[in-house]
């Protein structure tokens, strides 16, 4: 496949290191509070303040107007204490975490509740530095949400995950982050990319031929393959969160989509299904032209940022001269590509695709719109939640007018950090039209192989044109490369 940038490791990421502990936090407030400040004598009026004090939190629960005014302001007298949420260094106090922690149990499902509350605590594992400072803005949890929000009380374990999101980078595969603040799964930020080392796959692959499709095995077969796979999967085990066999354990590395051929994306489906039979794989797709310029605006804040430090950016995650060079590098090369009749990248999903829905089945594969995540977020995420069969009434978003994107609103408010929903700020479009109208024409080919392959619709026809001319359903962005002259 054609080197077109689309496949780089543009996070600079280590998906191998380890966390550090940095601190871990007992928010049943009472015995932090208690501690420090009830001594002997005056236990029983502290103990009058301490109700009067639960009572106070809960008024402001009801009015919900805590979370944004408590947890970002300092004004309470009670102790501090320091914690990273969303994404930025905080100091909250023990009026803010037992508020958080009141929002947070008043919005679970009731029959997640008590699971919910046995295991609440502010996440106690965190990197101490971001990755790639450009694209974490210096800091990021490690545990995707600020709360452990768990139901399940089983003991946590080493296993594989169940779902597996392979892509697309720039597209919206970091606000699966948010999948974490749900009480029926365990997400990481970290992306173990764990089936994009060649050398792994080929060892799965070599182990288990002789084995007949894990869909019709015996059991006895399937014991053996597993005995035979032990040490990879522990590998693999290393590289993601412990989970409890009740909940879902996800991770996503977008690079599973990209960086080779549909061999080598067949060779990952393969191996992927043989360390756990019943894998599911989530893509994220997005209009290939919002995605290239996601790409070409990150590399931009990129090199801003390793310029003002005064580094030297040579990597090929910077720009070589300024950000229209580089739209007309980029064009250029996206034209040689279709000249040469190679994979249009960024436009490719129905071809990256294939291979995995192939090996899991149609039913184990779920595509989100990436556009109709920001633009319809609940309806989106709702169609997620249900292919991974969990409750979606109690996972709300609401659009953060500041931000310009959805943030989560129970059952825990929480937005993505900063340096996530810059470039779709500008429309493109607008701004680089004579660009864009060539990309657009460019990627309309490769867009339309995603109307049948993905059953957005039956044929290209008037009832089609109508359904993707509905701006909050899923794929709408389609319409302009479906449905208009481009
Ligand atoms: N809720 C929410 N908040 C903020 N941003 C959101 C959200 N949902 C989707 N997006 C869009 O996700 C784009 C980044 O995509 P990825 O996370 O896949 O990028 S990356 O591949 O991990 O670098 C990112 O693109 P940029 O605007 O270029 O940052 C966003 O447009």
């Amino acid at each position: 496949m054609a080197d077109n940038d689309e496949n780089e490791n543009l996070l600079g990421e280590d998906g191998q290191s380890r966390p550090k502990i940095i601190k871990k936090l007992n928010l049943e407030g009472k015995d932090i509070i208690s501690k420090r400040y009830l001594s002997g004598a005056k236990r029983r009026p502290a103990l009058i303040l301490l109700v009067l004090f639960i009572v106070i939190s809960l008024i402001q629960v009801k009015r919900d107007l805590f979370i944004r005014k408590s947890i970002f302001s300092a004004s309470s007298s009670q102790p501090s204490i320091e914690v990273t949420y969303g994404g930025v260094k905080q100091n909250l106090t023990g009026d803010d975490l037992e508020s958080l922690r009141n929002y947070i149990l008043m919005n679970v499902p009731p029959e997640d509740f008590a699971g919910v509350k046995s295991n609440l605590v502010i996440t106690d594992v965190l990197r101490e530095a971001g990755r790639d400072a450009a694209y974490f803005n210096g800091s990021v949890l490690d545990h995707a949400c600020p709360m452990t929000i768990r139901k399940s009380t089983k003991k946590l374990q080493k296993r594989v995950p169940d779902v597996i999101g392979i892509g697309f980078a720039k597209c919206g595969t970091g606000s699966l982050d948010f999948l974490d603040c749900h009480p029926s799964i365990t997400f990481r930020t970290s992306e173990p990319k764990f089936f994009s080392t060649d050398k792994i796959v080929d060892r799965i692959i070599e182990k288990t031929e002789s084995f007949p499709n894990p869909d019709f095995m015996s059991d006895v077969d399937f014991k053996n393959m597993q005995y035979e796979l032990k040490d990879i999967k522990e590998d693999y085990m290393r590289r993601v969160p412990l989970a409890a066999d009740d909940e879902i354990l996800i991770e996503k590395s977008p690079q599973y989509s990209g960086g080779g051929s549909t061999e080598v994306r067949i060779k990952r489906a393969k191996a992927m299904k043989a360390l756990n039979p019943k894998v599911k794989i989530i893509g994220i797709a997005c209009d290939p032209v919002k995605r290239a310029y996601s790409q070409l605006s990150m590399k931009e804040r990129r090199t801003e940022q390793m310029k003002s430090q005064g580094k030297k950016c040579g990597t090929k995650g910077c720009l070589k001269g300024t950000i229209e060079e580089a739209f007309e590098a980029f064009t250029e090369k996206q034209k040689q590509i279709k000249e040469h009749d190679l994979p249009m990248g960024f436009a490719d999903y129905a071809n990256q695709c294939k291979p995995f829905v192939d090996i899991v089945g149609a039913k184990n594969f779920h595509l989100v719109d990436g556009e109709n995540l920001v633009q319809n977020p609940n309806h989106e995420w709702g169609k997620l939640l249900d292919f991974l069969e969990v409750d979606k009434e109690h996972f709300q978003f609401y659009k953060e007018e500041e931000k310009g994107f959805p943030c989560l609103d129970k059952p825990i408010k929480h937005c993505l950090n900063s340096s996530k929903g810059t470039s779709r700020k500008t429309d493109v479009r607008v701004q680089y039209g004579n660009f864009t109208q060539v990309w657009d024409r460019l990627y309309k080919e490769t867009v339309l192989e995603m109307i049948p392959f993905f059953n957005i619709c039956e044929e290209i026809d008037d009832a089609c044109c109508e359904k993707l001319a509905d701006e909050n359903s899923s794929f709408s962005w389609i319409h302009r490369y479906a449905c208009t002259d481009i």
